[in-house]
């Protein structure tokens, strides 16, 4: 399997290799390339859902039809279609008159329609399209901690690597994949402020979180002293949380910032670099045949990076388990709305478990005039809120109706399960 990438402004190209179900067969690689039409300047206000739900519909059209091909094999060599090979992406067999719509299940006589089967609570949640292996997108090569993520929040998915955040919302998009993964804070670098941006600037939906104890080991070829060493590269989220760590080991030399944690450690294997380290997990090491220069480098022991899962879909919320809530709201003219804001969660008991700010990318800035001193500049944001309640319940409805009034813009971005996993230091394996 390849990583999923996204050359141009517009164009996404999904460069993907078909893994068949049956281990003989070699695998076949696609790339697709569609235009795709979410347009990032607007921050999805009016934008409905059908709208929405249309565009996907256009867009996977236009995946399957951009790519028709007009010779009888693509550039890897194999014979299906483009189509085929998206078919295959989905979970379906090759082409559409392939499908099998024949009821199989013991029913002795197929002529007969089988009567309508009732709704159980799993239709209601999103699930695959294809019937099988979830397919979960997330940033980064096989030994990531985002593949980490990935497979503790679906246990047997199939995780698959994109190489940005953005090429993995859009992989769910266009139906290449059922979930995306995507770490948004960790508790020693703070905010991972790119996918904050990214959750307005598309339309999925957050349906769960996990918390991942982050345990980072400094990683080289083997044979290679610490001494040797002239740099260290890593994800800057990692070498973030390293950096006391790498001091201390007198390891004062250049730091480098690259995509990935795992992908930090390949680019040192591949390129059998004598003078580099990576920061990375123990897998990475295992992954790409590096020894472990020196283990649990994190400056704190319960490094923990919180991950959000995405869907096309929300999820039903409910109220016999604990469910959290996060919302994003750009503030209306006035005074001390802010205070206002969370004050109508404050009134209602329910706690709020993060704030964020981000830049309010339409409208930065807000020229205040004051006839006797100047023009005064106010930098407008929107704010991210994580509180602890589910939308099913009445005091969060309330909370929202009165959050509402204060706004000019308010979005839920999804009422989810909260990960409410005991608490286990950091190990390694991460
Ligand atoms: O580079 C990786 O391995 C990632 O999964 C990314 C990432 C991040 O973005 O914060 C995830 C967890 C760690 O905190 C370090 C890096």
């Amino acid at each position: 399997m390849t990583t999923l990438t996204q050359p141009a402004s517009n164009t996404l190209s999904l460069n993907y290799i078909l893994r068949p179900r049956s281990n003989r067969l070699a695998p076949n690689r696609v790339t697709v390339k569609c235009v795709y039409a979410f347009e990032p300047s607007s921050l999805g206000i009016g934008s409905n859902r059908a709208d929405w739900q249309s565009s996907c519909a256009i867009l996977s059209s236009k995946v399957v039809s951009e790519e028709k091909p007009s010779s009888s094999s693509n550039s890897a060599g194999n014979n299906g279609s483009a189509a085929d090979n998206i078919a295959a992406v989905n979970g379906h067999k090759t082409a559409v008159t392939d499908l099998d719509l024949v009821p199989v299940n013991g029913i002795a006589d197929s002529s007969k329609p089988l009567p309508p089967k009732p709704l159980t609570i799993s239709d209601l949640s999103p699930a695959p399209m294809h019937g099988s292996q979830l397919r979960v997108a997330y940033q980064g090569v096989p030994g990531a901690y985002s593949e980490a993520a990935a497979g503790k929040a679906y246990p047997n998915c199939e995780a698959i690597p994109c190489d940005q955040f953005e090429v993995a919302f859009q992989a769910v998009e266009l139906w290449i994949a059922d979930r995306a993964v995507l770490p948004v804070e960790n508790s020693l670098g703070g905010s991972i402020h790119r996918n904050y941006d990214l959750l307005l600037r598309h339309r999925l939906h957050i349906v769960g979180e996990v918390q991942l104890p982050v345990h980072h080991c400094l990683l080289a070829l083997p044979g290679v002293r610490k001494e040797y060493l002239s740099r260290v590269i890593s994800h800057p989220q990692a070498l973030a949380q390293c950096e006391h760590t790498l001091t201390k080991l007198g390891l004062n030399v250049a730091r480098e910032a690259v995509d990935d944690t795992a992908g930090a450690a390949e680019f040192v294997a591949v390129n059998r670099l004598r003078d580099t380290a990576a920061i990375a997990s123990a897998r990475a090491a295992e992954l790409y045949g590096l020894q472990v220069l020196a283990d649990g480098i994190q400056d704190d022991p319960s490094n923990v990076t919180r991950f959000v899962m995405l869907a096309r879909e929300p999820i039903i919320p409910r109220t016999d388990r604990p469910f959290k809530t996060s919302i994003v709201f750009a503030h209306d003219k006035g005074t001390s709305v802010l205070f206002k804001v969370l004050s109508a969660f404050a009134f209602r008991n329910i706690s709020l478990t993060k704030i964020e700010s981000r830049p309010h990318r339409n409208r930065p800035i807000r020229l205040v005039d004051d006839a006797n001193v100047g023009t005064a500049k106010h930098f407008e944001y929107l704010f991210y809120v994580d509180f602890e309640a589910s939308m099913a319940e009445v005091r969060a409805q309330n909370a929202l109706a009165e959050v509402q009034e204060f706004t000019s813009f308010l979005r839920v971005l999804g009422s989810y399960p909260m990960d409410m996993t005991p608490w286990t230091p950091s190990s390694r394996g991460n």
